[in-house]
């Protein structure tokens, strides 16, 4: 059962997020990074990586594409903000760009 992250886990998970370029959404309970590749096949490349991981764990984000920039936001619909899954994704996602 997924949960909204309660304020503890704000502190503890979300925190250091938010020190390696993921910001809250202005007017929603969402975060988001931007990713800067050198080229649109390395882009394309992180997001079919990506969205293997999405697949699996069936936790889906919100992402732009504009040649070799990609904007991710995520949240967890179901719970209306953000949930644990969204901390794991955006950690897998940050793992495959480092
Ligand atoms: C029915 C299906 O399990 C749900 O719609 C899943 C799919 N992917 C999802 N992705 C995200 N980001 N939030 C969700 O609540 C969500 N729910």
């Amino acid at each position: 059962m997924t949960e909204k992250l309660s304020d503890t886990a704000r502190k503890t998970t979300l925190a250091p997020l938010l020190e390696n370029g993921w910001a809250m959404v202005e007017g929603r309970d969402a975060i988001s990074k931007t990713y800067k590749f050198s080229d649109f096949p390395e882009a394309m490349g992180f997001m079919t990586r990506a969205a293997i991981w999405a697949e699996k764990w069936n936790h889906h984000p919100e992402w732009f594409n504009v040649y070799s920039r990609v904007e991710v936001t995520l949240t967890t619909h179901d719970v209306d903000g953000l949930s644990s899954l969204d901390v794991k994704l955006a950690r897998k996602f940050d793992g495959l760009v480092g």
